[in-house]
């Protein structure tokens, strides 16, 4: 088979010569069928020279006057490309016809033609554009079209599935990892999700002897979806099995596939299989997945996208197509399981889901190990790795490799030779909100707002048995929108009773509540909040079934905010925002409550707040007392949002001590909650 395949290669290269000679050829033809025939002015005057007839008149070198004739020649009772008088022979196409004659010089030219024009009646707005040029000029022209044949036969004979050589445009932009690569990955290099590692290892065993599963009869699934958040390590996670197999290992993104020219995403497809198989066993691994993956279909509505499809549709067959045995394994990463194409997840393509979690703190712990160790530290790893991950809740592998990283950078920029706790806490501060904008201005009473909101969030999480109690608050404003944000232990459990998010619900709330009640005023700084506190709710109640109301019944939530048609009737839907609103007004009575109850606590720890700017845990303690119940692991960011502004608009200074304040209460009873 191997001539012939050499000579198919050839083939296709002559194909595109013969391409590009017959596209030349032709051209070439199509000049010369431009006849030209040398004629007099007179002869030019007399019967050329007529309103809208002559197009245009080129004169070369100041020599040579060309008449361009128009094809159409509107108003002059003349149809296109019709029969039209020529100056010497009869009937004859003009369109296709050219005149010279010689000019003498310009002067005597230009003034000679503006006779002849005023003579013929031609409307002086109308007179026939005279271009000067020199003999060279005309060959950027001819160029622009030799460019236009050259790369519409290129895009041709890539259509046509030629792919190879030429420029390469069709060609897959992947990366290729030999399988003896230096900078290879194995699964030690990859922490914190020990669960993935064991699925995927069905394919390590595969790869390393295709052989033995093969005469067994054994059926080995064809491609997996490792399915999770950015920077979870998919990536990484495929990388390690190609390690572990000891394959080659070819990457590329969903959104390489695309590019401006129709039929490069198909061919980039045919390229990336071609080159698997060639070396297989392989591993191909298609980064987003979803760039090309989304239902086939759905894009028509939003001005459709057929180039996208045909890419999906190769793809789609370049799976069907090679046997289990031609030994390549296709993995791909995605985040967006939810818009998937269903062909793609149907057996014999990705029939396996691998899902891949952000790392639990024990993880995270790992995680940190493997960059620790790569670092120059004033401690042992495990010294860091473990208050590091208590730090990080709900950071990724990525997040934890660029907080080590940053670390360093903070480290070099003190002049520091080793790298201490005080560098890990400003790179986890600068990865979790942006850079601190320490200078930036704020006025005294949006800070005094500020502290008062993330106070709120600190006492309810504190004494609401279920929430999740704080663990770091700032008023520093961070990045472009936190003014403040709050950090909180963080249960990590898998089941959450109604208890808890009713709790949780307070507490998302506490920041608006000490506003209202504290200072009186509420601002635009718990728009971040309601919304949390908005889509728990209507989980609970559409979702899990938590509402007596609305029944055992659960509608899936979609995050597709242009969905129109929603899967129950106006009833029920009008029966859920109730619910959802009755539950909300409820949780938010209950926090006003709590808030009453502890106003000392929230005035203390925000006035605290106000003059150190940053407390911790042990803080709380101090003003708080022990909390009463029992805490486990932290996360979740409550950002004050920017954009706050006083109801009335003064900017009145807030009294330091807070003593009643009736208008609070006046509110609420106005809300009749
Ligand atoms: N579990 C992990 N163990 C070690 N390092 C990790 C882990 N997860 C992520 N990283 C680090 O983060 C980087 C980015 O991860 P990777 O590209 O694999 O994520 P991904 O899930 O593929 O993200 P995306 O969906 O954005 O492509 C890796 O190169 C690695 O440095
Ligand atoms: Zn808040």
């Amino acid at each position: 088979m191997k001539p012939l395949g050499n000579f198919m290669k050839q083939y296709h290269y002559i194909l595109l010569l013969l391409f590009i000679g017959g596209s030349v050829l032709s051209s070439i033809l199509l000049l010369s069928h431009l006849q030209q025939e040398e004629i007099s002015f007179q002869v030019f005057k007399n019967k050329l020279l007529e309103p809208g007839h002559v197009d245009r008149i080129v004169v070369t070198n100041k020599e040579v006057a060309t008449v361009y004739i128009r094809s159409c020649s509107p108003g002059n009772n003349q149809t296109c490309d019709d029969t039209v008088q020529g100056p010497t022979s009869g009937s004859r196409n003009m369109s296709h016809h050219q005149y010279y004659f010689n000019i003498g010089s310009v002067e005597s030219f230009e003034q000679k033609l503006k006779e002849a024009q005023e003579a013929s009646g031609i409307d002086p707005h109308n007179y026939v554009p005279v271009v000067y040029v020199k003999e060279l000029d005309c060959f950027p022209e001819m160029m622009k079209f030799g460019a236009t044949v050259l790369l519409l036969a290129v895009i041709y004979y890539m259509d046509l599935g030629g792919v190879r050589g030429i420029f390469s445009i069709g060609k897959a932009h992947f990366t290729k990892m030999d399988k003896n690569a230096k900078n290879k990955v194995f699964f030690k290099d990859v922490a914190g999700c020990d669960e993935a590692k064991q699925e995927i290892m069905d394919f390590v065993h595969f790869l390393k002897n295709p052989k033995k599963y093969e005469e067994l009869g054994a059926k080995i699934p064809k491609g997996a979806l490792l399915v999770g958040p950015p920077g979870t390590g998919k990536t990484l996670l495929a990388k390690a099995t190609a390690g572990e197999s000891g394959v080659p290992f070819l990457s590329i993104s969903g959104s390489d596939f695309l590019e401006m020219f129709v039929g490069i995403g198909p061919a980039r497809v045919r390229s990336l299989f071609r080159e698997a198989r060639r070396c297989a066993p392989s591993i191909i691994f298609i980064d987003e997945l979803d760039a090309i993956g989304g239902e086939r279909g759905k894009g028509r509505y939003s001005g459709g996208n057929d180039e996208r499809e045909r890419t999906l549709n190769q793809l789609l067959v370049e799976m069907d197509g090679f046997a289990t045995t031609s030994g390549v394994v296709v993995l791909a990463g995605t985040n967006r399981l939810d818009i998937l194409d269903k062909a793609l997840l149907r057996a014999g393509r990705f029939d396996r889901q691998i899902t891949i979690e952000k790392p639990d703190i024990k993880g995270r712990e790992q995680i940190f190990t493997i960059y620790l160790n790569k670092l120059k530290i004033d401690q042992e790893a495990a010294f860091y790795s473990q208050r590091l991950a208590a730090l990080t809740p709900g950071f990724t592998g990525a997040d934890i490799a660029n907080v080590c990283n940053e670390a360093a950078l903070v480290a070099a920029r003190t002049e520091s030779t080793k790298i201490k706790m005080q560098h890990f806490e400003a790179a986890v501060d600068r990865v979790i909100g942006g850079l601190e904008k320490k200078n930036k201005v704020i006025s005294k009473l949006e800070r005094r707002t500020v502290a008062y909101h993330e106070s709120g969030h600190a006492v309810a999480g504190w004494f609401l048995e279920h929430a999740e109690p704080l663990l770091k608050v700032t008023i520093i404003p961070r990045g472009t929108t936190a003014l403040g944000f709050a950090q909180y232990v963080h249960n990590e459990n898998l089941l959450m009773t109604k208890e808890q998010l009713f709790d949780m619900t307070c507490m998302t709330l506490g920041g608006r509540a000490a506003e209202q009640v504290l200072i009186g005023k509420i601002s635009t700084g718990a728009q971040d909040d309601l919304e949390k506190v908005t889509k728990m709710t209507y989980a609970q109640v559409a979702v899990y079934g938590f509402s007596d109301k609305v029944g055992l019944l659960s509608f899936p939530q979609r995050e597709d905010t242009f969905e129109t048609s929603k899967p129950y009737s106006s009833k029920t839907a009008a029966l859920i925002d109730d619910e959802v609103r009755e539950w909300v007004a409820k949780a938010y009575e209950r926090t006003l409550q709590l808030i009453e109850e502890h106003r000392e606590h929230v005035a203390h720890i925000a006035e605290l707040l106000l003059q150190k700017e940053v407390l911790h845990q042990e803080d709380l303690v101090q003003v708080l007392g022990e909390r009463p119940f029992k805490s486990s692991e932290p996360t979740n960011y409550c950002r004050f949002k920017q954009g706050f502004k006083e109801e009335n608009g003064e900017t009145k200074d807030i009294p330091p001590t807070v003593v009643k304040d009736e208008s609070a209460r006046k509110n609420r009873g106005a809300r009749g909650m």
